[in-house]
């Protein structure tokens, strides 16, 4: 198969974790006799840096003409004082709506070996972790306006939420046909008691549930959502949110599988082309160190595979190579607990894509 990857590889972290990313994608391709053609492309700060301009138009027919994205991270404090539309997240929200990829799947599965790592009490990791939060990732607050003005003497600021039916009914279609091949439960996340889009979602979804009969469906606000994350994840199958209220419970989730840096995502919209990444920042506190865990551009290098490519086996490979690394106790600093070996971001990498190349034999 032949196929165009644009690749971002960003800001803080973003290189260290995207190179790593490319070594077991690099593995993949000899193994199975691909040909991934790469093409650098500048967002974010980097492209801040080399050109001033957050996301040059150059960039934007890059990522129109690839097959698909591989993003690292942007941002960093450097960028603070950037205009609010110059800056490097900005340049994030922007590639995501217009690749028309309104659908971030996260999910939160705690992986045996890890339970260490969890915060959690043992009890409730025993009862399983397994989850996706499915985000809207197109429209709400992060696309409303935002404006900041004074008045009466005070500076003064907004910010717009803003739903259409046909926004929630794609993005709510995406959770049901989610759910069916799962456990068949849908969790909508929203504040209901409160904001008018959250009722607009209510009545929408609610109405959607009718052509999934099997899939139980019930509704949950946010604040408590949050709660209820700690308090026994095991309840949760599907949960189908916003943009905004998907990005911070997935943050939430993916602590209590031990630690943010080995989550990956997909985002996508009516094709097959999906951007990935993974779910964290820049991380600009350990950026430039060799220290940051990988495993999550890894491992959304591998839904790339499955959900762009349809590469079922090869993304097969990349979770059973995750799997028997940390198997052999090997564990990024993140991630470290008691009697496991420390190795930094490069050598997770390598050790992930040694085993590839080995076949993912037991180590
Ligand atoms: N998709 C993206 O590009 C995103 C970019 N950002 C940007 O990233 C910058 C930093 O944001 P923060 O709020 O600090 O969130 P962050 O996710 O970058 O970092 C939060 C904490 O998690 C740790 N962490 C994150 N990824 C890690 C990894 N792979 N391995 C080990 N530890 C890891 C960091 O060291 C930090 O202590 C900001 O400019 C923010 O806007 C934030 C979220 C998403
Ligand atoms: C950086 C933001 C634009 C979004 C974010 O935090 C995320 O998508 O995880
Ligand atoms: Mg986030």
């Amino acid at each position: 198969m032949k196929k165009n990857i644009a690749v971002i590889k960003g800001d803080g972290i973003g290189p260290e974790i995207v190179n790593e990313a490319l070594k077991v994608l690099h593995v993949i391709e000899k193994k199975y006799n691909h040909t991934f053609q790469l093409t650098e492309v500048l967002a974010g700060g980097a492209a801040i840096d080399a050109t001033g301009n957050c996301l040059p138009q150059e960039s934007i027919d890059q990522l129109l003409a690839s097959d698909s994205v591989l993003l690292g991270a942007v941002g960093g404090p450097k960028y603070d004082s950037q205009p609010p539309e110059n800056r490097p997240e900005k340049a994030l929200l922007r590639i995501r709506s217009t690749l028309g990829l309104f659908a971030n799947m996260r999910p939160a599965k705690l992986y045996p070996q890890l339970r260490e790592a969890s915060p959690l009490k043992d009890e409730l990791v025993d009862e399983g972790i397994d989850f996706v939060v499915v985000r809207e990732l197109t429209g709400g607050i992060y696309f409303g306006k935002h404006e900041t003005w004074t008045e009466n003497g005070q500076e003064t600021a907004q910010d717009i939420m803003k739903y259409s039916t046909a926004e929630i009914r794609r993005i709510a279609k995406v959770a049901f046909d989610t759910a069916m091949v799962r456990r068949k439960h849908v969790t909508c996340v929203d504040k209901a008691n409160v904001l008018d889009t959250s009722k607009l979602w209510r009545r929408t979804v609610r109405e959607m549930a009718k052509d999934y009969p099997e899939v139980t469906l019930d509704f949950m606000y946010v604040d408590n959502a949050a709660m209820q994350i700690c308090r026994k994840p095991s309840q949760f199958d599907v949960i189908l949110t916003e943009n905004m209220f998907g990005d911070i419970l997935s943050d939430e989730a993916s602590m209590i599988t031990g630690t943010i840096g080995t989550i990956p995502s997909s985002s996508l919209g009516e094709t097959s082309r999906g951007m990935y990444e993974p779910i964290h920042g820049s991380a600009p506190d350990i950026a430039g160190q060799d220290i940051a865990d990988p495993l999550g551009t890894i491992l959304s290098v591998g839904m790339m595979l499955k959900y762009s490519f349809g590469l079922e086996q090869e993304a097969e490979d990349i979770d059973r190579a995750v799997n028997a690394v940390l198997n052999a106790g090997y564990r990024t600093p993140d991630m470290m607990s008691e009697g496991m070996k420390k190795v930094s971001c490069h050598q997770m990498g390598d050790l992930v894509a040694t085993e590839i190349e080995n076949n993912c034999k037991e180590m």
